[in-house]
């Protein structure tokens, strides 16, 4: 991602304007989420894809805690500074349809979860000059070498997670391009900022704007090899002077789909038929949809470079990362092939429809059920069945939910995107299986060789077999150790031995965007503050500690990437104490400030309620079995099937009765 160009940023021209709007002048309602919205055991839908371990007594998230027990949550005055230094669009307070690029969600705040403006904070940054230059420990020294914790700490050791399928990672996957994207710092000319050599080696003076990571002399891997890589797009980068800097979202912010549809209005347009509200798509050696082929296959398609044989390309609405993997393209492929099915349907009901609204109301149906899916499965496997219920993350069973929060900053928030929500990266394994319908592996594909290299999906009928394989493989389990896949590997060109390293970027991305040491988000989150190492021992085990006070001068030095993944994981979740925290925050956040989240009701983009009954019916084994020929499901796709968790037949998957959408 880092080093390809930016140019689908748009360069909006972002001025402070002093006095345009006062940032000081709202007070966010206290917590009003706890009081209306229904937490006890039977309002909720129940789900089945839950490690049942049981949290007897789950934390709350921040904007839930007591302000006494979150030491460091910003106030309002410094989270919203960054909005001015973006332009305020105008807004249709009575449209009933998202906007594109996520702006006007928010009537009052029109820029919160925009595309092509800040990150948010939930602490302040941590700068060793307060402006942007990397932490330093707090010796005054530099902090340890990043990929020196990684090799120490974050070895590959293949342990498949207990129960959750490959789907779990693959989700995990689109939401994070869904709501994130930092785009990498340009040369001045504009130009690509070569961080290494093109064969991998380093430079001999680091340019200036490239993340700082020294390769070890007692590296694992050859002495020269270069694991650098530009720093993010920042305010300063768009002539707003703020300080801290914050560093710059390309995507929307918003649980919207937008690596389908495009967070700007030129992406989506050219995925857009303009005929029957339908999505543009290539159709396939097997008479099959798939995403559109890229003309700029050289730019986003390893493939189309070093073979350059008119291999497939695809695009989508987030062009630059589709490609990254082939279960990636499968994924973003079912939910086109889900809009086109659903306009059809919309067409087939409403014959009067034209185009424009056949493709408002796909859109807006598609995003429900995606968000569905996300609050009802994918959460609860994230951060605990209880802990999503006691923080009102779980979808109601009935009714409307009319908490929406005017006050509550959706935007992306740096920890979770910089930090917390990376150590997914955990959850990858080094091999994609491609499973037939009778769950045998046929093949599998080492990750390495198909990066940027997706093609294969649309041959023979592989588009299935990837599907079955995310249904039936496990995922990796979220611990300390990651593939070399991703840790040795990362976008190995092919025929070369070499790639990058995904976790030392992580850590090396967190103090970039200024994240403080683990001990703040101890204290944000309700923990006691470390005052030693030792303090440490109620989160991390002695093993962990120890190789954490070998490579940390002081406890305060800890990355909270590096301490976070360390952290026992909470009953019932895959996260450890503060990741949980700044995950159920964000999951939070994109639940009650989203003006058009798919639950709340007296809002202009509503749906009816019979309408959102259907909505509720939603799975993602639904789904699955609505785009492709796939046969046979477990009801429960984020689990592997198992005793409990059979394969049925796709015919006896609960469907939505689309009539809802009939107009009378
Ligand atoms: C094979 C699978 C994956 C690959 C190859 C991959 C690769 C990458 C790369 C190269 C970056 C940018 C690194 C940087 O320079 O900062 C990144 C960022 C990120 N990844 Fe992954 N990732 C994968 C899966 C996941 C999963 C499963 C999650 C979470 C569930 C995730 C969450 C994120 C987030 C939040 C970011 C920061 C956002 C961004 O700028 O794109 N990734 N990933
Ligand atoms: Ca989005």
């Amino acid at each position: 991602f880092f080093g390809q160009d930016a140019g689908n940023a748009r360069n909006e021209s972002a001025h402070v304007s002093p006095g345009t709007r006062c940032i000081h002048a709202v007070n966010p309602p206290k917590k009003n989420h706890e009081v209306h919205v229904p937490s006890t055991q039977n309002d909720v839908v129940t789900t089945t894809n839950i490690d049942e371990r049981v949290d007897p007594n789950p934390s709350k998230i921040p904007s839930l805690m007591d302000p006494s027990s979150s030491i460091g949550l910003l106030p309002p005055s410094t989270i919203d500074l960054a909005d001015q230094c973006f332009p305020v669009p105008r807004c249709d307070s009575a449209a009933r349809f998202r906007t594109i690029d996520g702006g006007c969600n928010n009537l009052r705040f029109p820029v919160w979860g925009r595309t092509n403006t800040a990150h948010t904070r939930i602490v302040q940054a941590h700068y060793s000059d307060g402006t942007d230059r990397p932490r330093r420990s707090t010796s005054g020294h530099e902090l340890p070498n990043s990929r020196h914790i990684r090799t120490t700490l974050f070895r590959d050791l293949d342990r498949p997670a207990p129960k959750h399928s490959l789907y779990a990672m693959q989700f995990g996957q689109i939401i994070a391009h869904d709501t994130e994207f930092a785009l990498p710092k340009t040369s001045n000319n504009g130009s690509k900022l070569e961080c290494c050599r093109p064969d991998g080696t380093s430079l001999q003076t680091l340019p200036k704007n490239c993340l700082p990571i020294k390769t070890p002399n007692d590296d694992p891997g050859s002495k020269n090899r270069c694991f650098t890589a530009p720093r993010t797009l920042d305010t300063a980068d768009r002539g707003c002077n703020i300080k801290p800097v914050r560093q710059i979202i390309a995507v929307t912010s918003f649980l919207d789909a937008s690596f389908v549809y495009g967070s700007d209005e030129n992406t989506a347009n050219s995925l857009r038929t303009f005929s029957n509200g339908k999505l543009r798509k290539q159709v396939g050696p097997n008479g099959k949809s798939f995403l559109p082929n890229t003309k700029k296959g050289a730019r986003t398609c390893t493939a189309a470079i070093t073979r350059n044989d008119n291999a497939v390309c695809f695009t989508s609405g987030d062009p630059l990362r589709v490609n990254i993997h082939p279960d990636q393209v499968v994924q973003t492929i079912s939910l086109l092939r889900l809009h086109n099915f659903l306009c059809d349907e919309f067409k087939k009901i409403n014959p009067s429809w034209n185009d424009e609204r056949l493709y408002q109301e796909a859109r807006r149906l598609l995003i429900g059920m995606y968000q569905h899916i996300i609050y009802n499965e994918f959460v609860p496997l994230l951060v605990g069945k209880d802990y999503a219920r006691v923080n009102n993350l779980l979808p109601s069973s009935k009714g409307f939910n009319n908490n929406y929060d005017q006050f509550l900053n959706p935007t992306t928030i740096t920890s979770f995107t910089a930090a917390a929500y990376r150590s997914l990266h955990s959850y990858i394994p080094g091999f994609f299986d491609l499973v037939n319908e009778a769950r045998k592996v046929t093949s599998k594909i080492r990750l390495s060789d198909f990066y940027f290299k997706t093609d294969i999906v649309q041959q023979k009928d592989n588009y299935d077999s990837f599907l079955r394989g995310l249904l039936t493989q496990h995922s990796q389990e979220q611990d300390q150790f990651f593939t070399k896949e991703v840790s040795e590997f990362l976008f190995r060109i092919p025929n070369k031995t070499d790639g990058l390293d995904l976790v030392t970027l992580d850590l090396e991305r967190g103090r970039d965007f200024g994240e403080p040491p683990y001990n703040k988000f101890r204290q944000l989150c309700g923990l006691k503050e470390a005052m030693s190492f030792n303090d440490l021992i109620d989160q991390i085990n002695k093993k962990n500690i120890d190789a954490l006070a070998k490579l940390y001068e002081h406890v305060n030095d800890i990355d909270y990437y590096a301490a976070g993944i360390l952290e026992k994981p909470k009953p019932g979740s895959i996260l450890g104490h503060t990741f949980q925290c700044i995950v159920g925050e964000m999951f939070f956040r994109w639940k009650f400030g989203d003006r058009f989240f798919y639950e709340f009701g007296g809002q202009p983009g509503s749906f009816r309620l019979d309408q959102l009954n259907e909505i509720r019916k939603t799975t993602l084994a639904l789904i699955v079995c609505m785009t492709s020929d796939i046969q046979s499901i477990q009801r429960n796709a984020f689990d592997v099937p198992s005793a409990r968790n059979p394969l049925v037949s796709c015919d006896s998957i609960q469907r939505l009765n689309l009539n809802a959408w009939r107009e009378v």
